[in-house]
């Protein structure tokens, strides 16, 4: 009998959808914590651990930007993303398009340059070792006002060719993609491509603006598209790649059971759906994790499951030599699964 999951474990992939402060684990809270003096609010890994029990996005995001406290020199920076290129490397993750929130990081007294440095120190080894390609994705936080915003970019126009595209997060309820709809035009005359998290918890509206507004080029989550058949539609037809995650979607309960997510749908319907792990030391699974939770929630087909891959390299922005090549070594993978 042909094993889906292992399949989906060894195939090649990108991950297109990571917040690298929602990858910081108990362990590493505690490491850094200890090593700056710090408190946490919790009194051990496990405690820290039973509280990653959420009800909503908002309930999740308290608990990340306290956790992101520890987070406060190079050193940090670079721990935290080695730790995540590890992982992204034993579930055989050949690219990597990295969030990560600055503002966050600047209202502690952290530097951009800090932050920048501990993390492409990673980044770099990883492709070094592993072969791993990378971007980085500025992420502006959507509860802060648009002037903060452009504060941020202008604070990191010296480092513009450190910073591969700008991105938007943290709570949707509230705060639509129009909101930012003048720096968001700002960066894309910097040259810089443009994504927005979408549809998560906020409307199918909000997919709507961060396409006709924002012009983005993929939409993060973007799973509430389906209360719209026109929108999905024309997801379809144009071929908007929807960053989607599928365990973060279960804990923060945009949908009760992972066996009525609408992920196959989407797929089946021709959107160009990738599979990502969003922050997965809080949602209880890196990349392969959710490839091997849909595949026992919806019982995706070994085509299905080769079909999220190619997206995920397609929905890149690797060139398309370097998409080609991963493209190839999935074929070859798939081959070798079948022949087994
Ligand atoms: N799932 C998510 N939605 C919005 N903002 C986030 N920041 C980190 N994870 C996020
Ligand atoms: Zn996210």
């Amino acid at each position: 009998m042909h094993d889906i999951a292992a399949l989906a474990r060894a195939l090649p992939k990108a991950e297109l959808h990571l917040h690298i402060e929602g990858t910081l684990e108990p362990e590493l809270a505690f490491e850094l914590a200890d090593r700056h003096g710090v408190t946490l609010a919790y009194p051990d890994v496990a405690a820290l651990r039973a509280a990653y029990d959420f009800d909503s996005l908002q309930s999740f995001l308290d608990l990340y930007y306290a956790g992101a406290d520890v987070l406060r020199d190079e050193a940090d920076f670079y721990a935290l993303t080695r730790a995540y290129l590890e992982r992204a490397h034993a579930d055989n993750v050949r690219h990597v398009e990295i969030f990560f929130d600055p503002q966050t990081h600047t209202a502690r007294g952290v530097s951009l340059p800090t932050m920048l440095a501990g993390m492409r120190r990673a980044l770099l080894e990883a492709e070094a070792r592993d072969g791993i390609s990378f971007r980085l994705i500025l992420s502006f936080l959507r509860h802060l006002s648009e002037a903060d915003a452009i504060a941020t970019l202008e604070l990191a126009r010296p480092f513009l060719h450190r910073i591969d595209g700008i991105g938007l997060d943290s709570s949707e309820r509230d705060h639509p993609p129009s909101k930012f709809q003048r720096v968001f035009a700002y960066c894309r005359e910097l040259g810089l491509p443009v994504v927005a998290h979408a549809g998560e918890e906020g409307p199918p509206d909000y997919i709507r603006e961060a396409l006709d507004l924002l012009n983005v080029s993929r939409i993060d989550h973007g799973v509430r598209c389906a209360e719209d058949p026109a929108l999905m539609a024309r997801l379809a037809r144009e071929q908007t790649p929807l960053t989607v995650c599928p365990l973060s979607n279960l804990k923060l309960r945009v949908v009760d059971d992972l066996r009525e997510h609408n992920l196959a749908r989407l797929l089946d319907a021709g959107l160009k759906v990738t599979i990502n792990s969003d922050d997965p030391a809080y949602f209880g699974g890196y990349v392969n994790d959710n490839y091997v939770a849909c595949i026992e929630a919806l019982k995706l087909s070994a085509g299905q499951v080769v079909r999220l891959a190619k997206n995920s390299i397609e929905a890149s922005w690797l060139d398309v030599d370097a998409q080609a090549r991963l493209l190839a070594d999935i074929d070859r993978v798939y081959a070798d699964w079948q022949a087994a």
